[in-house]
């Protein structure tokens, strides 16, 4: 009997293992070597359970697990009304109305003023002052009237507590002692060649201070046209292949539900110029879309065949693609280093960099970012990542919002490359740029959403992947740029 998982692990193909033709397939050889996924799983326990402590051991068993849970993001130009009763007739929940649900809860906690401990950080811990519209400058110094009475979700929409007190290494950060070993403070170095993960990790220089404003952000815009649909937590059906519609194309596209999170955050308003810098396969740009909002999108990615998959995605989704959609200007595709793109009045722009992957990391051998000659690439991904984000804050509109996010639990990758690039801006711009704390708002995903603890992060938020609902990681920073 040839054992199994030894054979899924090496991803042979099982005729080849049965039939000996490659001595490197025969199961003794396989058992022995150590193959790209089983380094990552050896560096994410060396590294995660530093960080994540107990918590790591769930996360693991989910991303082990091979139940990667999806949603579907129906499509409006396919039917979309059967499709909607076709998928709650499998028992499939539009994530609307769920977070609509839970946002009653909040409000009518709040309006009942009732003593509750999440509810009363998140909400009340700091007085709110109005926040900036788009495009107008922010003054850090605004004095805070609070009133404790007026404060429901509904009369804090949009508005934001400027947060001037957190100063990044003072003594009250909000992160955990632990994440500071692995948040950069300085540029990033990745050109090393040969130098253990572990102290290039010491390299980053936690002395040199800056200053960040964060605001808080009450409300989760959900489009109107848009429509996600999930099973609910402990519900693990799968949802079936999507069928072509009578227009032709399909009528949804099956994504990681943590994917919808960063498009939600972009917060893309009517006649919104979108720019997605990194986007292929698409499922992001496809979504943003799928708002009905944007003017127009521009889908760039690094790499021709990857703007192919872009492209074939948008011909499977969008009727008469290359004349309705191409022609008209409303989608562009374009192959560029994403820092290297070029001003274009850009309102919105996601920046969902290339990374650790970490749970394709943990299943695929193929391309894998820890196989033995990639290790210079893995290693100096944090400083891309930086690269990129620090060219999208300088190509958004003044007002306009970036969107970092990642795939991976990596502190170093999320918050660590957030820290740089806002350092960045801080010592060599005159931008100014706002973290904003979505905390507030994302209370109403929490039925569909696990996120990690927020104290463990200082920027952005993170959804972690948990065996009931194995979404993501899918890590998440929203900035707006004021100046
Ligand atoms: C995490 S994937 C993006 C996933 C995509 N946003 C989606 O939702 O389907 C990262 C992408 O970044 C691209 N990439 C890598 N380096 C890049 C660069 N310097 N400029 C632009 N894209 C890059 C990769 O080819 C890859 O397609």
């Amino acid at each position: 009997m040839f054992p199994a998982k030894l054979l899924k692990r090496a991803n042979v193909p099982s005729k080849a293992i049965i039939r000996y033709k490659n001595p490197d397939h025969h199961w003794s050889v396989v058992r022995k070597k150590t193959f790209a996924v089983d380094k990552a799983l050896q560096h994410f326990d060396d590294f995660y359970n530093q960080v994540y402590s107990k918590k790591w051991l769930s996360i693991r068993k989910a991303l082990l697990k091979d139940r990667h849970k999806y949603v579907a993001v129906l499509n409006y130009y396919g039917d979309l009304e059967a499709t909607k009763s076709a998928l709650e007739s499998l028992g499939a929940l539009n994530i609307r109305k769920l977070f609509a649900l839970e946002k009653g809860y909040i409000e009518a906690a709040l309006a009942q003023n009732k003593p509750d401990r999440v509810l009363d950080e998140i909400f009340r811990r700091e007085s709110p002052t109005p926040d900036s519209p788009e495009g107008t400058e922010v003054k850090p110094d605004a004095p805070r009237t609070f009133n404790a009475s007026d404060y429901s979700l509904k009369t804090s929409l949009d508005q934001a507590d400027l947060d001037t007190k957190r100063l990044i290494d003072s003594d009250d950060s909000l992160s955990v002692e632990v994440l500071h070993q692995f948040v950069p403070a300085t540029r990033i170095k990745g050109k090393e060649d040969f130098i253990l993960e572990s102290s290039h990790y010491k390299m980053y220089d936690q002395k040199a201070e800056f200053h960040v404003d964060v605001s808080k952000e009450y409300d989760l815009h959900f489009p109107e046209h848009l429509n996600v649909y999930c099973f609910e937590e402990g519900n693990k059906s799968d949802f079936p292949p999507a069928k072509r519609a009578s227009t032709g194309v399909l009528n949804y596209y099956l994504m990681d539900g943590g994917s919808v999170l960063p498009v939600l955050a972009l917060d893309i308003k009517p006649n919104n110029r979108v720019l997605d810098m990194c986007c292929a396969p698409g499922g992001k740009s496809l979504l943003a879309l799928q708002t009905l909002y944007p003017e127009r999108i521009v889908s760039n990615d690094v790499s021709l065949s990857r703007v192919r998959r872009m492209q074939s995605v948008y011909k499977q989704f969008l009727i008469d693609f290359e004349d309705s959609w191409l022609g008209k200007g409303k989608v562009k595709l374009t192959q560029r280093d994403a820092r290297s793109i070029d001003y274009d009045h850009y309102d919105r722009i996601l920046v969902d960099v290339p990374c650790t992957t970490d749970r394709i990391s943990l299943h695929e051998n193929d391309n894998n970012v820890f196989k033995p000659s990639r290790i210079k690439e893995r290693l100096q991904l944090p400083e891309l990542q930086g690269e990129i984000l620090f060219h999208a804050l300088n190509l958004v509109k003044k007002g306009g919002v970036v969107v970092y996010s990642t795939c991976t639990l990596s502190p170093i990758q999320n918050d660590g490359v957030v820290h740089m690039a806002l350092k960045r801006a801080w010592e060599e711009t005159d931008m100014k740029i706002i973290v904003k704390d979505l905390s507030p708002a994302l209370m109403q995903t929490k039925s569909v959403y696990k996120f990690a603890e927020q104290r463990m992060l200082r920027y952005g938020h993170l959804v972690i992947p948990l065996v009931d609902q194995n979404f993501g990681p899918t890590y998440f920073c929203k900035l707006q740029k004021i100046q």
